[in-house]
């Protein structure tokens, strides 16, 4: 059996069985299997691409078994999976993607369940795959067939289909919803005083002036990234730090709170930028874990930023009209990195969002209590839903009335990047995957008079 495949099921089974994220688990056991280039890139097509495609193989696996898939055994659905992405999206010659298939069933199923994958697999491999996407899609329409297509859960296409209207751009849905099946280059941020786009031999990033793209390769067998002195780190994520940190020239001494700072990417940023004005930053993180992520992201400063564990709930009582900059990059539901995060889309459930625009809010109104009056402050997601975005900040706006003003965030962008970011009408900024190659960050700027 290729050990590209046996990696592949086990991510597949952890992710479903233990809750595991495909890319923090894959790339350890690449690592310690020592596959070659070319085996650890298949093995990386195989999870990831069957991750995000799950809906739309179960759908064809219903169809060729016929019966709906949760009348098959877990395991055994996910062997039928890898195979239907092998069979559907890949390359692989059939009979290898069967035989294997059927011997990785016998690792995780009794022998009748080793029959029936090779009876659904040939049944699979008796049509094309043009002709199963017309069977599955049939006569499904609207978001229905989106939905399908391009194998997102209903809910996720109907938000996304009501961000992209807020901003007149309807016609964008299949754009948005394609570019998330695709993996994204890894994107690189050289911090400012410590390493340079220059040094990290990879292409300059369209627009944050400290971002570089890496064309292929793995960014940790690069000096700096090892030394720290560089970070993985989404283009939109540096651009929403940018745009606290450049808002407004920084006077010396001012103070920096990164209030949701876990696992500290922005933090590094931000504490590099703090460092070179004389800024000084404390990073906040709740959960103890992922605090001390943030200590180890800002180990290479000295002094290295304070980091704190409180609720940030509470920073307004505590710390009241303390800071001059407040960075919230709230705990939001991700809808923005899908396609970093393939298996996101199938964990997420509508509920996640009341729960999450609860605790949004909550932020928001602490941070802007702890924020100086004339302060800065970034309200910034990860996700482009509109109930975690602009109504959570028209929420804080109503709420504290005339004492709260937005910031034109996208005139503050447009001095920050190197391209123009064509940016719809509106005072926030939406950062879209298909249009910039950017998670779909939001990035909202306030100040209190
Ligand atoms: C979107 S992540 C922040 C990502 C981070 N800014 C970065 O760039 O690496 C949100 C973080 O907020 C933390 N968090 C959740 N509830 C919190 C709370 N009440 N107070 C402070 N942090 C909280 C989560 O644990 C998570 O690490």
């Amino acid at each position: 059996m290729q050990p590209a495949r046996r990696i592949a099921l086990d991510v597949i089974l952890a992710v479903r069985e233990s809750d595991a994220y495909a890319n923090l688990l894959l790339p350890v056991r690449l690592q310690r299997a020592k596959l070659s280039t070319a085996d650890a890139g298949f093995a990386t097509e195989l999870t990831y691409g069957t991750l995000r495609r799950q809906g739309y193989y179960d759908a064809v696996i219903a169809l060729a078994a016929g019966r709906t898939v949760d009348r098959i055994d877990a395991p055994i659905l996910d062997v039928l999976r890898l195979a239907c992405h092998q069979l559907l999206s890949m390359r692989t010659a059939q009979h290898a993607a069967v035989d294997e298939s059927v011997q990785l069933a016998k690792t995780v199923g009794s022998n009748s369940a080793t029959g029936f994958v090779n009876g659904v697999l040939r049944t699979i491999t008796r049509s094309t795959a043009d002709e199963w996407r017309k069977r599955v899609l049939g006569d499904l329409d609207g978001d229905a067939r989106l939905a399908a297509e391009f194998s997102h859960p209903l809910w996720i296409v109907r938000a996304f289909k009501a961000a992209l209207a807020a901003e007149g751009r309807d016609s964008e849905l299949e754009n948005l919803l394609e570019a998330d099946n695709v993996a994204p280059r890894v994107s690189l941020v050289a911090l400012p005083g410590f390493s340079t786009v220059e040094e990290l031999d990879a292409y300059p990033s369209p627009f944050s002036p400290v971002g570089a793209t890496l064309d292929g390769g793995d960014p940790l067998q690069l000096e700096p990234v090892r030394a720290g002195r560089a970070r993985v780190q989404d283009e939109g994520s540096q651009l929403a730090a940018l745009a606290l940190s450049r808002a407004r020239p920084v006077v010396a001494g001012e103070t920096w709170l990164d209030l949701c700072a876990g696992p500290g990417g922005k933090s590094a940023l931000l504490a590099a930028e703090a460092r070179a004005s004389g800024a000084v930053l404390t990073a906040n993180e709740l959960v103890p874990a992922r605090a001390e992520l943030v200590r180890k992201a800002l180990a290479v400063f000295d002094p290295a930023p304070e980091v704190w564990e409180l609720d940030g709930t509470t920073i307004g009582d505590s710390h009241p009209d303390a800071f001059d900059r407040i960075l919230i990059d709230a705990p939001c539901t991700g809808l923005g990195a899908l396609r970093r995060r393939p298996e996101a889309r199938w964990r997420k459930v509508p509920r996640d969002v009341a729960h999450l625009s609860g605790l949004q809010s909550n932020l928001l109104d602490a941070g802007l209590k702890a924020l100086k009056p004339g302060g800065v402050l970034a309200y910034v997601t990860c996700s482009p839903h509109l109930a975690e975005t602009k109504v959570i900040v028209e929420g804080a706006l109503k709420k504290w009335g005339a004492a709260v003003e937005r910031i034109d965030t996208p005139a503050v962008l447009s001095t920050v990047t190197g391209e123009p970011l064509d940016l719809g009408d509106g005072q926030h900024v939406q950062l879209w995957p298909h249009r910039h190659s950017t998670d779909a960050m939001f990035i909202q700027l306030l100040t209190k008079v």
